[in-house]
């Protein structure tokens, strides 16, 4: 089976977000991802971290005013300036937390923009966060995300993802697979792990059940056959990374719901 991390931005609301640690870690997780760490000190996560022998492996820049609807600023022309100052502060958090991988977010494509001139703009932001990145030792993730979820996203499919990286061509940035997101957008997912774990540019998958981003084991999607896939194609190129679980718990609707929709782990 692949390295499971739990996302505790979607995990565990039953509980209060610093408690998440230790409910994952009670669950038997070794690794922890989240959206947004910036409203808690570092040291304060770092320390749940230690406190549960728990290992940050992803978490994301800040991404521009969420609230009022941004997400992300990577491929804005104007936000430059903001971008790098909420890289800069990502990169702090990620040494505190000792955290190999930053998330960047594409941002929405504004209405009426030239796609050209977005695309450029995200590759010399991307150039310039990898420059950054490479020089304290951690990774750059960038992610297609479906137009439902996100409409107007910039960044959907995953052959512009690897064409991005390609482009931009630091050894340190690398795409953010997520299942969930592929399977809606473009679908043939065990063929498009074949294809692209070996080009050695993916850092992280993530995973969902489709359509409802439930637990793996509800709809579309047989997570058993693809997590096989992963782990043959992980074994024959080195890959060593990890799966991110994130996903709304259907039964988490409940107290202590999480834990009782985690049966697919253990298929
Ligand atoms: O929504 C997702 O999928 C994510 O991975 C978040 O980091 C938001 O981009
Ligand atoms: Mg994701």
């Amino acid at each position: 089976m692949p390295r499971f991390a739990a996302n505790l931005t979607m995990l565990y609301n039953e509980h209060a977000f610093l408690d998440r640690f230790a409910a994952a870690a009670a669950d038997g997780f070794l690794g922890v991802e989240y959206l947004f760490p910036y409203a808690f000190p570092a040291q304060e996560i770092a320390a749940r971290l230690r406190d549960h022998g728990l290992q940050q492996v992803l978490f994301n820049a800040p991404p521009g005013d969420w609230e009022a609807g941004e997400r992300g600023l990577a491929c804005l022309p104007g936000r430059e300036s903001e971008f790098r100052a909420g890289f800069a502060q990502a990169l702090v958090y990620a040494e505190e937390l000792d955290c190999p991988r930053i998330h960047v977010m594409a941002g929405l494509a504004p209405a009426g923009a030239e796609r050209a001139a977005l695309q450029a703009t995200y590759e010399a932001n991307l150039a310039w966060a990898a420059a950054q990145a490479q020089s304290v030792g951690r990774e750059v993730l960038i992610e297609p995300i479906n137009p439902r979820d996100i409409p107007g996203f910039f960044l959907n499919r995953q052959d512009e993802a690897h064409r991005t990286v390609q482009a931009v061509g630091a050894p340190n940035l690398k795409v953010q697979f997520d299942l969930y997101h592929c399977q809606i957008v473009e679908g043939d997912v065990a063929m498009k792990i074949r294809q692209y774990l070996p080009t050695g540019r993916v850092g992280h998958f993530q995973i969902a059940g489709v359509p409802m981003r439930h637990e793996p084991d509800l709809g579309e999607l047989h997570h058993p056959y693809l997590f096989d896939v992963i782990d043959e194609v992980a074994l024959a190129s080195g890959w060593q990374g990890w799966v991110g679980c994130e996903y709304r718990p259907q039964r988490g609707a409940v107290p202590g719901g999480t834990r009782d929709g985690l049966g697919w782990m253990r298929c």
